[in-house]
């Protein structure tokens, strides 16, 4: 007899799931190579920036005093005791109707309270001593770039999860973070498998394929910020395929498989999970592609049985994997990021399961357009390559016209979202 099985709702099957999230590990590396990694803790601020007062241009450090009296009718001149770049203190102390010459990036002398650009200054010099002169007065702190105007010390600067982008290398490198808390990145093991597999290389015979979902995970894997380990292909021989699965888990943070988990006579997996005495979270989820992904925990270690049609199998892995792996990089918002979109075309035809339909969102005039990127079947690849979003048509007996109102979730994001069910 066929064995029956109960689907469940989507977000039940995430939440079984996510009861065996693992905390993340940090490790660290040089700043060098942080950059795409997940911080792992809160960084502050190590010391004001800037930490002391600059000029933001090319100019005079004045004592915004003197200026007072200076007019277009009414010339002030100063004495210009001191020439500075970025990089240089003055040692000298500024008098009354004093100033230092300063380049952009340079400390401020301490009596000084402005600068006056190059521009707006006449230079000369008088019995040999430089001077310049001024037709307008300043107010203290005119073009002055204060000590910790940018960050003060103390100040958290990016909380843990966050994907290091190249601004934040800028942020760290300012502070002096040399090497970075990172998250460690979490080990995937992949086998891909099913007798009728080729590998890429492969030519074409009758009766088989090539095998894309090993190909298809490992970038997934990889842009979820994890780091597959690909064991191979196996055949579809139950005792080949037991041996390699319960092998593997060892080796790895949590076991991916694709294909097998169906109720065919060669879907080794679920009886594979009973007799490693696996518990099975679910084996059937009220969704469409990807319906018959089984999720099952040894030790506290996921495996994850995803479905061997390739649309089913992605998305199966969007859905449970990535959060599991965005947990261990310290993610508070693990899922996949959901808006909202406008529908562009009709789906017309009800569907008791929920559909995350592939799908390409565009903007148009500053509105989010989801059309489905290929044709709508589990067992097709073609629909992938285009994209960049799941599109979530919930079950029922309704279908949907162009121009409703629908959820995506988005795959090409890094914000993600707390619990998008
Ligand atoms: N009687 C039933 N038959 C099926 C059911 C069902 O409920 N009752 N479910 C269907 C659904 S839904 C899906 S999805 C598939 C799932 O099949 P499996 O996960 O068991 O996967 P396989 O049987 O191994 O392969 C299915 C399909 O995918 C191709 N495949 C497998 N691996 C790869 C790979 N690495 N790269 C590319 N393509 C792959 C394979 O050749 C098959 O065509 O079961 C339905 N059947
Ligand atoms: O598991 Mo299937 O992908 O619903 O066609
Ligand atoms: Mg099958």
């Amino acid at each position: 007899m066929i064995e029956r099985r109960t689907p469940i709702p989507v977000g039940e099957a995430v939440q079984r799931v996510m009861q065996y999230q693992l905390d993340g590990q940090t490790e660290y590396v040089p700043i060098q190579e942080s950059y795409g990694r997940y911080l792992s803790e809160d960084l502050t601020a190590t010391s004001d920036v800037p930490h002391f007062d600059r000029a933001p241009y090319d100019g005079f450090a004045v004592r915004t005093i003197d200026t007072k009296e200076a007019s277009q009718t009414n010339i002030v001149e100063f004495e210009v005791v001191d020439h500075i770049g970025a990089g240089m203190v003055t040692t000298k102390k500024v008098g009354p109707f004093q100033a230092v010459r300063i380049m952009t990036g340079a400390q401020m002398p301490e009596e000084c309270d402005a600068v006056v650009m190059l521009e707006l200054a006449k230079a000369f010099e008088k019995d040999g001593k430089n001077y310049m002169s001024i037709k307008r007065s300043y107010k203290s702190g005119d073009n002055v770039s204060f000590r910790g105007e940018d960050a003060k010390e103390g100040d958290i600067l990016i909380k843990k999860g966050i994907k290091i982008n190249p601004g934040i290398q800028a942020m760290l490198a300012t502070f002096g973070y040399a090497n970075i808390p990172v998250a460690k990145k979490p080990i995937v093991g992949l086998y891909a498998t099913g007798t009728e597999l080729l590998d890429v290389h492969d030519a074409l015979v009758p009766g088989k394929i090539r095998n894309s979902n090993s190909y298809m995970i490992a970038a997934q894997i990889e842009r979820a910020g994890a780091e597959v380990q690909y064991f191979g292909q196996l055949p579809d021989e139950f005792e080949t395929c037991y041996e390699a699965v319960k092998n593997a888990l060892g080796q790895v943070d949590m076991l991916i498989t694709t294909g097998g988990v169906s109720v065919g006579d060669f879907d080794y997996l679920p009886a594979i999970y009973e007799k490693m005495q696996a518990e099975v979270l679910f084996n059937k989820v009220a969704m469409r592609p990807g319906s018959v992904t089984t999720v099952a925990q040894f030790e506290g270690k996921l495996l994850f049985g995803l479905s061997g049609n390739p649309s089913a199998c992605y998305v199966g892995f969007e859905l449970f994997s990535r959060p599991i792996i965005r947990r261990m990089l310290f993610s508070e918002k693990p899922h996949l990021r959901k808006e909202k979109a406008i529908l562009d075309v009709d789906f017309l035809k009800a569907n008791p399961f929920t559909r995350f339909v592939r799908s390409a969102l565009t903007v148009s005039d500053g509105q989010l357009v989801a059309s489905p990127s290929g044709v709508d079947k589990s067992n097709i690849v073609m629909s992938l390559a285009g994209a960049n979003s799941l599109m979530i048509l919930p079950g029922g007996t309704r279908g949907f016209e162009a121009g409703s109102e629908v959820a995506v979730l988005m795959l090409e994001d890094f914000d993600g979202s707390e619990w998008p069910w």
